[in-house]
């Protein structure tokens, strides 16, 4: 196996049960993604993006064929396991602590993690802080936080559980283009300064034409219409 290869589908199938019905999403699609690469999954609405992410993240499983961790049938890891250290996901709903504020809720990714670094209080912050939250900010509940900000808490999160596989749906659904430039920048440097693979969900062509690799559904399949130089 290639050793750059982090995340493959396999033979994935999956589709919905509307009724009667059965609504294809994904049929035999196959796709290897690689470590210190950014990835865009783009599309129609409705095509799989979304999906797709639920189950590279293993919150579902796919109807037919496998995905793979590292070589390994994420099912054959535990997708319980699989969340918790191999894997971050930001979903487009943030799924932030409420009653927690930000630093806390990293902090506690960090521990389910099982991330041990000294003054994790201040790894936090710091974190946070690159995001351009203020140290108020970080320090006040959650709920109170603009939709951009909580979704920075979210990001920030993933980043802390220093994991090698990063998701994120929407990532900048709710930002200005200043901050999302920010966004965008970070994630590329996750992926080519600290080596970890990077797949997003986007609606903007403007995010996408950032990322290495561009990939639709089309037919269940995963396909690449675009790849950048480097
Ligand atoms: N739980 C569900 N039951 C039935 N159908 C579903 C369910 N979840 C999603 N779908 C359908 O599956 C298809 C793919 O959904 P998905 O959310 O993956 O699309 P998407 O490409 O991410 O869309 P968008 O760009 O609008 O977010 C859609 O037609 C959606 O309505």
């Amino acid at each position: 196996m290639d050793e750059n290869v982090i995340l493959t589908f396999e033979h994935v199938d999956y589709y919905y049960q509307d009724g009667s019905r059965q609504v294809n999403i994904l049929k035999d699609a196959n796709y290897s993604f690689e470590k210190g690469k950014t990835y865009a999954i783009v599309g129609a609405s409705g095509s799989g993006k979304t999906t797709s992410l639920v189950l590279a993240g293993g919150l579902d499983k796919p109807k037919e064929g496998h995905i793979l961790y590292k070589g390994e049938d994420i099912a054959k890891i535990g997708f319980t396991k699989y969340r918790c250290l191999d894997v971050s996901i930001v979903f487009q709903s943030y799924n932030l602590i409420t009653y927690m504020n930000a630093v806390q809720n990293v902090v506690n990714a960090m521990d389910i993690a099982h991330i041990k670094v000294p003054h994790k209080n201040q790894y936090a912050l710091n974190i946070l802080k690159e995001l351009g939250l203020s140290e108020e900010e970080c320090k006040r509940d959650v709920r109170k936080l603009s939709g951009g900000q909580q979704q920075r808490v979210a990001i920030a999160r993933a980043m802390a559980k220093d994991v090698d596989l990063i998701l994120c749906d929407e990532p900048t659904g709710n930002l200005d283009p200043e901050t999302s430039q920010g966004i965008i920048q970070t994630f590329i440097d996750l992926a080519h300064l600290k080596n970890k693979c990077v797949i997003i969900v986007t609606h903007s062509k403007e995010f996408a034409n950032c990322m290495d690799i561009q990939l639709q559904i089309h037919q269940g399949k995963l396909e690449k219409i675009n790849e950048c130089s480097q």
